[in-house]
């Protein structure tokens, strides 16, 4: 299910990065980034382990600071913001780690209800079960409300994950490897429901992933991380038709590994 691309408003960025730079000591991992998301359009970051794709997305998220550059989201320069503005604007911000970060002794229902209760304390006792309902219907897991995530398969935390960021209503997705782990056919359902999200919630979304088939069905646009800078960017289908030695390696070595994937 490719997504349609009419949603994507190009005339405003919800996130703007400028010349960011940032160096763990002498590991110089971004030399100079710039991106633009805009309103309605899903990212796909791709590159090689330890190219900075998640040092990217934690500094856009506030996790981490950069050495310089500019961030800006939503229209907000984050730099300039103060604590208890840069907390609101990352209550706009879904961020979805590696692993789904579930809390181990909460059920699924709890593991909803604590975000929301923290952050929109105006609610109702009603108001959280029907946003918990509501957003588990959306994820296709309304029958696991009362389970343990152990009991769950690790697609189905995955969607739990996903449906923790949505309960807040977010305007933007951040997606760390949100098919890691998984088998092809599991890997497909998140790819849908990533697309799905983007159109009911009406998000903006990076996605960083090393599953080309996830980068083809989500990717609005690609943009392809390498020696601390993006040198590579368009659909999937531009991308991948480069005789770019790096493009070249990454489609190789991901075909050598998932001889199974259909492109
Ligand atoms: N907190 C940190 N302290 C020191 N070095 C770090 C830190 N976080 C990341 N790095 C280094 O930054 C580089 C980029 O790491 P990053 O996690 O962004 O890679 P990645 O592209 O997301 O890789 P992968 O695809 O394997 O997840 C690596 O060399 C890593 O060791």
């Amino acid at each position: 299910m490719k997504r349609e691309l009419s949603g994507i408003d190009k005339s405003t960025p919800v996130i703007s990065v400028k010349k960011l730079v940032k160096s763990f000591g002498e590991n110089e991992v971004l030399k100079g980034v710039d991106l633009e998301l805009y309103k309605g359009e899903n990212i796909v970051i791709l590159g090689r382990s330890g190219s900075g794709k998640s040092v990217l997305i934690k500094i856009i998220a506030g996790l981490l600071k950069a050495d310089s550059g500019s961030v800006s989201i939503l229209g907000s320069e984050v730099n300039d913001l103060e604590i208890k503005e840069l907390r609101e604007l990352r209550l706009n911000i879904g961020f979805s780690f590696q692993s789904s970060a579930l809390y181990d002794g909460m059920t699924v229902w709890e593991n909803l209800e604590f975000p929301l209760v923290r952050n929109r304390r105006e609610l109702t006792k009603e108001q959280v079960n029907e946003a918990i309902e509501q957003v588990l219907t959306d994820v296709g897991l309304l029958q696991t409300i009362d389970q343990m995530p152990a009991e769950l398969s690790g697609g189905q935390k995955k969607r739990i994950g996903i449906a923790r960021m949505l309960i807040l209503k977010p305007e933007i997705m951040l997606y760390d490897e949100p098919t890691g782990g998984l088998d092809p056919v599991t890997c497909m359902e998140i790819n849908n429901l990533i697309n799905k999200v983007q159109q009911q919630y009406n998000t903006s979304s990076i996605i960083i992933t090393h599953d080309l088939s996830c980068a083809k069905t989500t990717g609005d646009r690609i943009v392809m991380l390498s020696d601390g800078i993006f040198f590579r960017q368009g659909s999937f289908e531009e991308v991948f038709r480069s005789d770019d030695e790096r493009v070249r390696n990454f489609y190789n070595y991901y075909m050598l590994n998932n001889e199974q994937a259909k492109l």
